[in-house]
């Protein structure tokens, strides 16, 4: 009895649930040339690629994951099964109590889908207002609170002087913010958004990640975000998945990462009497800049390498970094998470 009491807790406070999620998507090949052209007619030949293998998470209500992997990892295919875009060929969603693939509407009116590559969805005749408007209908938003959304929304995302502006007239980072005041105008509780600064210039990719922190904070709402920019997902998760060739590798705080993947750490230092020949016998020399340098050390070597380096060289400054986010995620896709 006690044990269907935890279970349906853990149920009811997990907005995701993902157990053993598969899809295989079934691709027609055939090989260059015009009789393999005119062959394929006659007789199709597919390939299947297996997109997502057996993945299991769950996140719970007002968590910000980041959902991390190489280009053809799955990020897109999972998200698109959670959002109910597709179906998958083999395993059980829950997002918020609801399948997703059924599409039921109180399902759709609590989630949204944001994608960087496809910012603003529907008519991009439509001033920014007017689609906004167009929305508020779509999803049945009282206009008292629309009103709220839309002037927190502005403020937060400096839409005043976008609003009597066409979609399509709209620079790229303009669109983004624009597609996401659209998504959030009817407040979801969950909240996929991938790839949201792709393509964005640094001070448009900065306005995106300090929204997209305050709104989590501000609204508790539930958000998986995947992106390549390492500096997204430090700014706004303190969870990461880290999925490859469709299977999840990792899952668990940002800040164990490193430690868990990475088994060294980075050594600085500044000796105008050190020199590369001497270093290299020590640690790995990493890179060099006028007299500092910095060393790759296994993270049980540390002590032993920093006392060695005291006293060995004149040294004006040491220190002992984790190697950053970037760097690990980097090694973990080369080695193989
Ligand atoms: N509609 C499709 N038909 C056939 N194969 C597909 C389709 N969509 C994706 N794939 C394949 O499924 C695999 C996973 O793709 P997916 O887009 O989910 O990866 P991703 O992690 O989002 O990649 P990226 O970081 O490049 O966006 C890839 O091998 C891709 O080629």
């Amino acid at each position: 009895m006690f044990l269907v009491v935890v279970e349906q807790e853990v149920r009811r406070v997990s907005s995701v649930v993902v157990e053993d999620l598969s899809m295989t998507y079934r691709v027609p090949v055939r090989q260059a040339g015009l009789m393999s052209a005119l062959r394929s007619v006659v007789r199709r030949r597919y390939r299947d690629v297996h997109a997502v293998r057996d993945a299991s998470f769950r996140i719970s209500s007002g968590e910000v994951v980041g959902f991390v992997g190489p280009n053809g990892a799955g990020k897109t295919t999972t998200m698109k099964i959670m959002s109910g875009l597709l179906h998958p060929t083999a395993g059980e969603v829950r997002v918020l109590g609801f399948t997703p693939w059924q599409r039921r509407t109180p399902f759709l009116k609590q989630i949204a889908l944001v994608r960087g590559s496809q910012p603003t969805g529907g008519s991009q005749e439509l001033t920014l207002l007017d689609a906004l408007q167009y929305q508020r209908v779509l999803y049945e938003v009282p206009a008292a609170d629309f009103r709220r959304n839309l002037d927190e929304l502005c403020e937060l995302l400096e839409l005043g002087p976008l609003l009597e502006r066409q979609l399509r007239a709209l620079s790229l980072g303009e669109k983004m913010r624009a597609g996401l005041a659209l998504s959030l105008s009817y407040r979801p509780k969950v909240l996929f958004l991938d790839e949201p600064t792709l393509g964005l210039d640094v001070s448009a990719a900065t306005t995106i990640r300090r929204f997209l922190a305050s709104y989590a904070t501000q609204t508790g709402a539930t958000i998986l975000l995947t992106s390549h920019y390492m500096a997204d997902v430090e700014a706004t998760c303190r969870r990461l998945m880290l999925i490859d060739h469709g299977s999840v590798r990792y899952d668990g705080p940002l800040g164990q990462l490193s430690a868990r993947l990475s088994p060294y750490k980075l050594v600085r230092i500044s000796a105008a009497d050190a020199t590369k020949e001497v270093l290299a016998e020590i640690a790995e020399v990493v890179s060099t800049s006028g007299m500092s340098w910095t060393l790759r050390v296994a993270r049980a070597d540390v002590a032993r390498v920093t006392s060695v380096l005291l006293a060995t060289f004149e040294v004006a400054d040491l220190a002992v970094e984790e190697p950053t986010l970037e760097d690990v995620i980097d090694r973990a896709y080369r080695d193989g998470v």
